[in-house]
């Protein structure tokens, strides 16, 4: 019987153990997608205990804690720091099996050289030793990233943001490279509350006077060019549903004038403006040869009630369960098409759709650029360690696995780069499994390219970070 997750954790195999810390375990992270504060990173923020660092903004542990019957004033109300933490001792040992259970025992060993397992008896000696080193010097949000090896950071950006953290953080002495990514959801949702505002803050932050569709046009085409000179190479839009219909411009120029006169447009009217402004944003991205992701599927903010109280990114979002191949084929298409479609990443947060998007992943590959189409790592509710192999094998089975970017951590928390250090495990004791059944050579010069190119190359080459020429060492 193995030991409670030690060196061995995840890896079933002498091959796996080999593979994981000869090629996977010491490759620098790019985590390309996630909702990291960069007004926390350039301010170098310090958390005085560990439930403000694990607790304050970490909705997966939240339904963990809702799920074991915590009250809410512990999760996300008022109550004591410390009474809070108790809360999420008592639930930890309650969700084996769940990878927050895994990640929150990998962080303790990580960061804080802690290896006993969190429950309401160990939860005061653990709490004293974590705080105390969160209480030194070198506990900063900057000094947990460096020590996870961490090259670059993709953080989740709105087009009106004015990024003066970022332009501030690439003029310091940070190594760390923290780069915006172009989130236009807000831009795209006309007949949601706040879409006029938005508007207005769109006008006022690209200096584009917005009397006419073709202005909101020019203004969303103007701060792709800002978060491009800042340093910005990718793009992430939220397609909860995917819809495509042909349109033109003049039909939808007369659609944003109905939105911008207050009236609600109708859902064929809706699916047109999205189908025109995604497709007009889609070339742009193409043209300055950004990534573009689409998060398809989540159905968000189902709780009514929690969602007036709390906001969105709470822990009260699902699956969607909505028919996705025909509409994204056709959106995809109207770009290629136009010779206009860019590298694009495709995930979903419905399994269902695993073997849909890695096949139209595969309708729109491209020469001279391995893994231009991505089936995206697994997200959200799937990256877990059952969610990740299904993806990996559906790639695998329907495509080329070895020009896969591989995982991000898609978090909030500076706590989560073990997430890389989960997948790179998964990933090796998969193609270990492959060896030690025969299916695979058990030959490193195969596999050690594919591993280090999944871990790390891959990412830094998609997305344009290969010209650093450490990359190239690894
Ligand atoms: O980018 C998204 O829409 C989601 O990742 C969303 O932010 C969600 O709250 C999340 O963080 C899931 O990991």
């Amino acid at each position: 019987m193995k030991n409670f997750m030690d060196e061995t954790f995840l890896l079933n195999t002498e091959t796996a153990e080999r593979l994981y810390n000869n090629y996977a375990k010491d490759m620098p992270i790019i985590d390309y997608h996630c909702h990291l504060s960069p007004k926390e990173i350039y301010e170098n923020k310090s958390y005085k205990t560990i439930a403000d660092i694990w607790l304050d903004g970490d909705h997966y542990k939240w339904r963990l804690m809702r799920a074991n019957g915590i009250d809410e004033n512990l999760i996300t109300g008022d109550a004591e720091p410390y009474e809070k933490f108790l809360a999420w001792a008592r639930t930890v040992p309650k969700s084996i099996g769940n990878p927050v259970y895994t990640w929150t025992h990998l962080e303790l060993q990580r960061y804080f050289n802690i290896y006993v397992a969190l429950n309401e008896d160990t939860a005061p000696e653990i709490w004293d030793r974590v705080n105390e080193q969160l209480n030194q010097k070198d506990f900063g949000v900057r000094d947990l990233i460096k020590a996870s090896n961490v090259e670059v950071i993709c953080t989740t950006d709105d087009p009106v943001d004015d990024l003066r953290y970022h332009k501030q953080l690439k003029e310091s002495d940070f190594e760390t490279e923290v780069l915006p990514s172009f989130r236009p959801d807000k831009g795209l949702e006309l007949n949601r509350d706040g879409y006029q505002e938005w508007v207005s803050k769109l006008e006022e932050t690209s200096q584009v006077s917005i009397n006419s569709y073709e202005d909101f046009l020019a203004a969303l085409d103007a701060r792709a060019r800002f978060f491009n000179e800042i340093g910005g190479k990718i793009s992430d839009h939220a397609l909860d549903e995917v819809v495509y219909e042909e349109t033109t411009m003049e039909e939808v120029s007369n659609i944003f004038k109905k939105a911008r006169s207050g009236f609600k447009v109708s859902k064929e009217e809706e699916v047109k403006y999205k189908s025109f402004t995604l497709t007009f944003l889609g070339k742009i991205y193409a043209e300055l040869g950004w990534v573009m992701q689409y998060h398809i599927s989540a159905q968000r903010n189902n709780n009514t009630k929690m969602f007036q109280r709390l906001g969105p990114d709470t822990g009260f979002d699902s699956m969607n369960d909505g028919q996705i191949a025909k509409p994204l084929c056709r959106l995809l298409d109207a770009l290629e098409q136009q010779d206009a479609l860019p590298k694009t990443v495709l995930y979903s947060l419905n399994p269902k759709d695993n073997p849909v998007l890695a096949t139209i992943a595969g309708s729109f590959q491209e020469g001279g650029v391995p893994g231009k189409m991505q089936f995206g790592t697994a997200w959200w509710f799937n990256d877990t360690k059952e969610g990740m192999l299904a993806q990996m094998k559906t790639l695998a089975d329907m495509g080329v696995l070895s020009s896969f970017i591989g995982m991000l951590t898609d978090s909030r928390s500076f706590l989560s780069y073990t997430r890389h250090e989960y997948f790179r495990r998964v990933l090796c004791d998969l193609l270990a499994t492959w060896v030690e059944n025969g299916e695979v050579p058990n030959d490193d010069e195969l596999l050690e390219p594919i591993i280090k190119d999944v871990s790390y190359r891959n990412a830094a080459q998609y997305l344009g970070f290969r010209k650093k020429p450490q990359h190239l060492k690894v």
